[in-house]
Order: structure tokens, then sequence, then C-alpha cells
């Protein structure tokens, strides 16, 4: 089954801080991007998608023929639609979406996806909440909310590539995330385990998680 992967990198990586956007800043010695990229290898095609002001670096990672460069959005929705607009040509059977911000995601959650779309449309990764949920206002909790059925969602997330295409050229520009698209489209989307070592950079404190994280997975 021809599958490729859109990772999402157009960001500006506000949130973290830095003299760069989070995605090119190194984290175990190399990018954050070039540890996404690596994870994505068995795709037929990756399609790198990133802000017109990121070309150049993006141009430096794309040392192999199965990666392309495209430019995003200013939205993430809008990005992703980038990235699926320029696989339209030559379209593959399944689709996975990716945040560049997620470079700890491994081999197992894609396979887990991948199978996934075996008897779904759609696939994504997610973890259910464990802690108590709150409702909070000016410092003080005002209320609980039900954490049953409720659940953290992860990328990448998987779909049938037509089905997904199709749906996000009728997709609001504000939609968080593609299973949002998806559902608004009247895709089934399945849930398969994610896994807490597949966090997505965020914040300042998040490139040393990152960084422990890829070093264990490399056994350093
Ligand atoms: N216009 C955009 C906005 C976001 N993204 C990507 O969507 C993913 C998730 O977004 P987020 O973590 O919010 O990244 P940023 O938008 O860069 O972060 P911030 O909101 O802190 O600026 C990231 O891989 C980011 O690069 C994108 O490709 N195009
Ligand atoms: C797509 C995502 O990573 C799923 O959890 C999340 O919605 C991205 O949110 P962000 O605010 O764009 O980082």
């Amino acid at each position: 089954m021809r599958y490729a992967a859109i990772i999402v990198a157009a960001g500006r990586g506000t949130r973290a801080g830095g003299a760069l956007p989070k995605q090119w800043q190194p984290i175990a010695g190399r990018p954050v991007a070039a540890w996404t990229l690596e994870r994505f290898a068995g795709a037929e095609l990756r399609i790198l998608v990133v802000h017109a002001d990121d070309r150049d670096r993006a141009a430096a990672l794309a040392d192999s023929s199965d990666i392309r460069v495209v430019v995003g959005g200013a939205s993430r929705a809008a990005s992703v639609r980038a990235g699926l607009e320029a696989l339209a040509d030559d379209a593959p059977d399944r689709v996975l979406i990716h945040d560049v911000a997620r470079p700890c995601v491994t081999s197992t959650t894609i396979d887990n996806v991948l199978m996934a779309l075996q008897d779904s449309p759609g696939a994504a990764p997610a973890l259910p909440v464990t802690d108590a949920l709150w409702a909070g206002r000016d410092g003080r909790v005002t209320g609980l909310v039900p954490r049953d059925g409720l659940f953290r969602a992860q990328t990448p997330q998987g779909f049938h590539y037509n089905a997904i295409r199709d749906a996000h050229r009728h997709a609001p520009p504000e939609a968080a995330d593609d299973v949002a698209v998806a559902l608004a489209a009247g895709l089934s989307v399945a849930i398969v385990d994610g896994s807490e070592d597949n966090l997505k950079i965020t914040g300042p404190a998040d490139f040393a998680r990152a960084a422990a994280i890829l070093e264990r997975q490399n056994g350093h």
C-alpha cells in the first residue's frame, strides 16, 4: 500500500521562543525537523511543508529524492492543504499528516495508524485523559469536567488520500487538526494507541524533554 507523509513545518514556533522557529533548532545534535523527517523514511514520498522564509533551510534537509519541499499557509490547515495538493498529480493511496514538532514519534505509532487504515478512512493516535479535569477562571476552580471518553490527540493523523484531500478542499481554515476536518466531512476516524514519548515541542522546556527521549530511543 503506497503511502505518503506530509510533515507540516510552516509554523513560527512563537510559544517555544528562541532565535529560530522551533523546527530548525537543534536537539540531540540535529535540527528538530531532521529527526522528524527520518521517522517517516518508510514513506514513498515525504512532503515537507515550510514557511516561505525557511525554504533554504528546508532544502538543506531535503537530502533525498523522496523529499519534496512545499510552501505552506497562514494556518496549520492551510499548510496541510498545500501538502495534499502537492500530491494530487500522483495520488498515493494513504497519507499520514504529522507535526514537525513531534520528532519522537515511533515506528510503532506510525505502523498502528497504517494498520488501522486498512479498515477505516481515517486513523489517529491519542491518549486517554487520566487526570481529573477542572474548569477555572482567575486562578480559581469553577467546576469539574467529566473526563470519560476524552482523549489527547497526537499525530500522525492518517487517511485515505482522496477522502482527506476532498475534505480539506471544503474545510474551514481554523481547523485545529485533520481529524476535525475529516469528521466535518463525515469520515470515520479510528483511535489508535498514542505514546507519552510522542510529545509536541510547544514551550521552551519541551526541547530538553524531547532530547532526552531521542537519546533514550537511540540507546545513548
Ligand atoms: N501556519 C502553520 C502553523 C503551524 N504549522 C505546523 O503545525 C504544527 C503544530 O502547530 P504548533 O505546534 O502550534 O506550531 P507553531 O504554530 O509553530 O507554534 P506557535 O503556535 O507556538 O507559534 C507544527 O509542526 C507547525 O509547524 C504549519 O505547518 N503551518
Ligand atoms: C495537531 C495537534 O498536534 C493534535 O494534538 C494539535 O492540534 C496542534 O495544535 P497547535 O495549537 O497547532 O500546536
